[in-house]
């Protein structure tokens, strides 16, 4: 788990990962606020919006994908995806080995690359996020809401889309957090699958509603200009983000699908396991 964790606590307290998750509040606000700053230049994200200068090197994929490629590639080769909170965007079958040797991350999750939920956080990032977050300007270069910016707004992209998948790939953790703490309340809805049963036991609306109210609270601080009294100009217009997209993200996409992993893990939480550690697990009312 990345930094805000409490090292004297493990790594599977649910405490320690909501102290994760609400540092990755911060990460993801600042992230979008530097990606405000530019245009939505919709040219990035098609299939031939830089045809001409890609497909030279047999690349058929848009400007965000190349560079995610780019990217990814670099930071596979520093074993960044060894790391089981961290979940690349390109198939890990195009990304080069390591160039270091494996660190020995402690076995905490079953199979933690076997959830990989990016390009649901593609499709919302770019359709719905990106839109409504970045400033309207004139053409340039005769293309509406395109500021040339492609290589700043793009590395922008990159690190939001990183930060939100980190966020949402934590959701493993917190299943199996849940998990531990009472297997005999999952284990007949994971034998018999039940989704829905599952989702009924993962969530906590108290903690999402005070999610919500704190998230809008920090977008209105982090965003805001500061008036001569140090204090932040409300509903200045000036905004760097706003306040209300960054909780409707967060009410309408991140939560919803840090939960459909919480639920996809529970799912396959036994596989491999023997009958006797299943039965074991069945009956065990409490943490071990
Ligand atoms: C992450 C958790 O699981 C669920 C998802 C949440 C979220 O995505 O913010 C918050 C509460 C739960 O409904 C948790 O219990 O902390």
């Amino acid at each position: 788990m990345t930094s805000a964790s409490d090292p004297s606590s493990s790594p599977l307290d649910l405490e320690n990962i909501r102290r994760t998750l609400t540092r990755l509040e911060d990460t993801i606000i600042f992230l979008l606020i530097e990606r405000a700053q530019f245009a939505h230049n919709p040219r990035m994200y098609t299939k031939d919006g830089f045809a001409d200068v890609l497909h030279r090197d047999g690349f058929t994929g848009s400007w965000l994908e190349w560079l995610l490629r780019e990217t990814e590639t670099s930071h596979a080769k520093i074993r960044r995806y060894d790391s089981p909170d961290e979940h690349p965007f390109t198939p890990r079958a195009d990304l080069p080995a390591p160039i270091l040797p494996p660190l020995n991350y402690p076995p905490l999750l079953v199979d933690p690359t076997g959830i990989n939920v990016n390009p649901a956080i593609v499709t919302f990032y770019l359709d719905s996020i990106v839109p409504s977050i970045t400033r309207t300007v004139t053409d340039h270069l005769g293309k509406a809401n395109d500021d040339g910016n492609y290589g700043s707004a793009g590395t922008r992209d990159i690190e939001c889309l990183q930060a939100i998948s980190r966020r949402i790939h934590c959701g493993m953790f917190v299943s199996e957090s849940k998990f531990l703490s009472h297997p005999a309340a999952f284990v007949p809805h994971i034998l018999n699958p039940n989704p829905d049963e599952l989702l009924a036991l993962i969530t906590k609306p108290a903690v999402e509603a005070a999610l919500l109210v704190r998230l809008e609270n920090k977008a209105r601080w982090y965003g805001a200009e500061l008036g001569p009294d140090g204090e932040p100009v409300r509903d200045s217009g000036k905004e760097k983000v706003s306040a209300e997209e960054v909780v409707r993200l967060y009410r309408e996409y991140i939560i919803p699908l840090t939960k459909d992993v919480e639920v996809e893990y529970l799912l396959h939480r036994l596989d491999g396991l023997s009958q006797a550690e299943i039965d074991a697990l069945a009956a065990q009312q409490g943490p071990a």
